[in-house]
């Protein structure tokens, strides 16, 4: 039985304050939640209030981004060492967003998954298609071949330990959810992706959220579907109401 996993993706929002203040409204509302696993993810230069302002409850903290390599001249980058530091245990990696406008490759998503995980952290990985690839009827192929070079190289207990995000970019932030027939069809895609290049046991473990416009309205459906494990939240995981509302589908 898979654990469900809601992640809040902050995106570029919320200040050092803003960020502790939210945590601070969400934690009563989730905190005899113990049936999902409940993350929020902030900027890097929010990470260390935030982690500091969840000790004690039941929210777990992850990054958007991590670079592959330990240390050195990388101007601007983090590493996986200095978000562990921090308490930081999960990490966006291969966003959409990071894809089409900071030059993300799924080479480079592959590296930043292997470095996460040998530093304990948990990747969640993001894939999804355009409308254009929609469209073409290539979703099922495009998203396959996105989490085969995600996950290539990786051993299949790394695998099970992970997060898949499937994010059709179509459906991010314009209020488009996907229906749930569609979010279930590209999940159960990927797992079965998952099964043939590991094996059974690592697609029946691997956790699969959906993102995209997910809201407290439509979260129960989605979580009916027997592929879809959770939700990774833009939008809708700056409110605390909102959030909460999600985190404590029926
Ligand atoms: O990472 C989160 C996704 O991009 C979804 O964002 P959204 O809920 O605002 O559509």
């Amino acid at each position: 039985m898979r654990k469900p996993i809601i992640a809040g993706n902050w995106k570029m929002n919320n200040t050092v304050a803003a960020g502790t203040a939210l945590v601070k409204e969400l934690a009563p509302l989730v905190k005899d939640n113990n049936a999902v696993d409940i993350v929020v993810c902030p900027t890097f230069t929010a990470l260390a209030a935030v982690c500091e302002a969840v000790k004690g409850t039941n929210i777990h903290v992850g990054a958007q981004n991590v670079h592959w390599e330990k240390s050195g001249a990388f101007t601007g980058e983090i590493s996986a060492e200095m978000l562990t530091e921090l308490g930081v245990e999960y990490v966006v990696i291969g966003h959409s967003e990071r894809r089409e406008m900071f030059g993300e490759t799924d080479e480079y998503v592959n590296k930043r998954a292997k470095a996460a995980l040998a530093a304990g952290i948990t990747p969640i990985i993001c894939c999804g298609e355009t409308l254009e690839t929609r469209e073409a009827g290539t979703t099922n192929d495009f998203v396959s071949g996105q989490i085969k070079a995600a996950l290539e190289g990786l051993t299949a207990q790394q695998v099970a330990s992970l997060v898949i995000a499937y994010e059709p970019i179509w459906a991010i932030g314009t209020g488009k959810t996907a229906t749930f027939e569609q979010a279930e069809e590209v999940c159960a895609c990927i797992r079965e992706t998952v099964k043939a290049m590991f094996d059974e046991a690592t697609s029946d473990a691997v956790r699969i959220q959906y993102g995209g416009s997910v809201k407290p309205a439509t979260i129960d459906g989605l979580m009916q579907k027997p592929n879809v494990d959770g939700a990774l939240v833009g939008g809708a995981s700056l409110k605390a109401a909102d959030f909460s509302a999600i985190v404590n589908f029926k």
